[in-house]
């Protein structure tokens, strides 16, 4: 019942392809029924060689003549009809494959952030490679396999009802045991909980592999103790015994069926010669006999073909879920009438946020009404303790989350209000971690504005202080960046980010420790760069180096998810208060850097922004 909710979900997903699968299916019956032809254009040859018993001047050359024809023909059809079902089928599953994988990359980009934390980034993957994967395989090649081993045997045992109604009977028994055990095989609830656990532990294993590799670097350094290697042992452990449990379960089940469904055979033959000792001078009697064993092995194929059916659709099925987990799970609500900004102050208007689950209860708030204007052409600053909510203020004004209450707005209007694309042409924003696609170092620049000519990806990479490594490299802009061993350093790949947001040219730039990785030489030519561009914007920063962001209109200091001081430089430091604390150990600190040496009290050696 479970499996054929999920094949019609299957269906569904299939669309506008049904056609296709239809044409398959229909073909691929047609050619399982051509390919009983030849039996019966042996059985009518042996009825008329036993019936011209003696008598060869009797036989009818021509007509049989005609007859090993047909056969040849109806195989010829067969095949050409085996091979355009196949066609039709692969056709049809590799567009499913490719519109399934667009869907869910849109749905994906369109969910809420909440989702892809949540979700690891693996299992995300599996289920765009894997998952839509065997769905092709299925629908290529299980699913007219399917129609064809129900119809098939339907079709051949009518027949052979008609030929012999007592020996097609006998025949129905070890099918019937058979489709039973294959019943209780797979729909018990036992074997699909077991089939669940096998599917998890394979998960599993595969994740811990990943994790275990990737964490390479900390476990050569640490050394391999048994705590590094232990979770990736177990997984594979549990693996290893849920897969002896599985073929524990099911060995006796499925050899029955194999060893029941190989041999039908044997069953037609103590009754074939059961009713043929009754009757021995029964020639018409005899021959049926003998179509009968011809026939047999043909109904086995489809039949046990069948078993794979089972587990190839169990396998799917999960698949199947977890697409449907994946389309289930909501997208950031649009606005239905999206209104655009024509003024860029960001506005935060006593903001509570917790990073709960939507729909579930409010969690221990990371923000606690919060409010503050930064206001367009000036840069405001969040600075504070690690883990104060610096970060989450600036995801949200990207709605990466939605607030549990309070609102935020750009230019008076609620950035509910504001369509995500056009949101997102607000915006230009550096992370912290920074993340660069497999392509080229000019495309990744690129991607901040489609239309920018070369100069312009140029220009940017000058200001974010880029150009020169980037020329110094074998291919310059066309290198592709994983390619041949091509990998950037931390502060080489926000410097190209940097570039990326600087061609972007939004109103709003949002700059999340952007140049945490760059060395002093470097933040200060980009520093110098920035300043020119961003005149006129608004401007939000977050930094650790305070010297960085000390001529910012406003400073605001963020603590346990409040504002705890706020001003410019100089009024904070007269607070005496946590800016004044985090200023002097700032300042302790670069002195300690330099080797104790004595600074300027004005620090004229540090770089400052605006
Ligand atoms: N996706 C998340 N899910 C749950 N909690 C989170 C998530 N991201 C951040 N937090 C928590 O929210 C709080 C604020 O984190 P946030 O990253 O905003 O701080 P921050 O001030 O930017 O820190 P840092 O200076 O170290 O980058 C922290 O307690 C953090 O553990």
């Amino acid at each position: 019942m479970r499996s054929k909710s999920e094949l019609s979900v299957l269906l569904d997903l299939a669309g506008s392809r049904k056609g296709l699968l239809i044409a398959a299916s229909l073909l691929s019956i047609v050619s399982g029924l051509l390919q009983i032809v030849p039996f019966i254009v042996v059985y009518r040859i042996v009825d008329q060689v036993f019936r011209a018993a003696g008598q060869p001047e009797a036989l009818d050359g021509p007509a049989l003549t005609r007859l090993g024809f047909a056969a040849l023909a109806a195989l010829a059809a067969a095949l050409a009809a085996l091979y355009a079902g196949a066609m039709c089928s692969h056709i049809a599953a590799f567009r499913i494959l490719y519109a399934l994988r667009v869907r869910l990359s849109e749905h994906v980009a369109k969910v809420s952030m909440g989702y892809h934390v949540r979700t690891p980034s693996g299992e995300l993957k599996k289920i765009i490679e894997v998952a839509v994967e065997k769905i092709e395989k299925f629908i290529a090649h299980q699913l007219p396999d399917t129609v064809s081993a129900v119809a098939l045997p339907l079709v051949l045992i009518g027949y052979l009802f008609v030929l012999d109604w007592r020996m097609a009977l006998i025949l129905c028994v070890p099918i019937g045991i058979g489709l039973a055990i294959q019943a209780r095989m797979y729909g018990s609830a036992d074997a699909q909980g077991h089939y669940r656990d096998f599917q998890h532990a394979g998960e599993e294993m595969n994740a811990t592999a990943v994790e275990y590799v990737r964490g390479m670097p900390a476990v050569k350094i640490f050394g391999i103790t048994a705590a590094s290697f232990l979770t990736f042992r177990q997984a594979v452990d549990r693996y290893r015994k849920i897969s002896l449990d599985i073929t524990d379960l099911f060995k006796g089940a499925y050899s029955l069926f194999a060893v029941l469904m190989g041999s039908l055979f044997t069953f037609a033959v103590p009754i074939g010669v059961l009713l043929l000792g009754r009757h021995p001078g029964d020639q018409a009697f005899a021959i049926t006999f003998i179509l009968f064993l011809l026939v047999s092995p043909s109904l086995s194929a489809p039949l046990v073909k069948l078993m794979y059916v089972g587990s190839g659709l169990r396998e799917v099925s999960e698949g199947v879920r977890r697409i449907q987990a994946v389309f289930n799970e909501p997208i950031v609500a649009e606005p239905e009438a999206p209104r655009r900004p024509s003024t860029y102050d960001i506005t935060f208007d006593n903001v509570v946020f917790d990073y709960a689950q939507p729909g579930a209860p409010a969690g221990r708030p990371v923000l606690d009404r919060i409010g503050f204007t930064a206001r367009s052409g000036e840069m405001t600053a969040l600075v504070g303790p690690s883990g104060g909510g610096k970060s989450t203020i600036a995801n949200l004004l990207l709605r990466f989350w939605e607030v549990r209450s309070g609102e935020i707005a750009i230019g008076g209007v609620p950035i509910r209000e504001i369509g995500t694309e056009q949101l997102m042409d607000l915006v230009s924003f550096v992370f912290q971690d920074v993340h660069l696609f497999y392509d080229t170092i000019e495309a990744n620049i690129r991607m901040g504005n489609e239309a920018a000519s070369h100069a312009d990806v140029v220009n940017a990479a000058r200001i974010a202080c880029c150009h020169s490594f980037i020329e110094r490299l074998d291919d310059g802009y066309r290198t592709v960046i994983g390619a041949n061993g091509t990998y950037l350093s931390g502060g080489e790949a926000q410097r190209i980010a940097i570039a990326r947001a600087l061609l972007k040219n939004a109103p709003i730039l949002v700059l999340d420790e952007a140049t945490a990785y760059t060395d002093a030489e470097n933040e200060h030519e980009i520093q110098r760069g920035l300043a020119e561009l961003i005149r006129g914007k608004t401007v939000l920063v977050i930094a650790h180096r305070l010297s960085t962001i000390r001529g910012a209109e406003q400073i605001l200091v963020i603590r346990g998810g409040q504002i705890a001081e706020r001003g410019r430089h100089d009024e904070l430091l007269g607070l005496g208060g946590l800016y004044e604390r985090m200023w002097r150990a700032h300042r302790a600190a670069s002195d300690w850097k330099i080797g104790g040496a004595k600074r300027k009290e004005d620090g004229d050696d540090e770089i400052v922004l605006a």
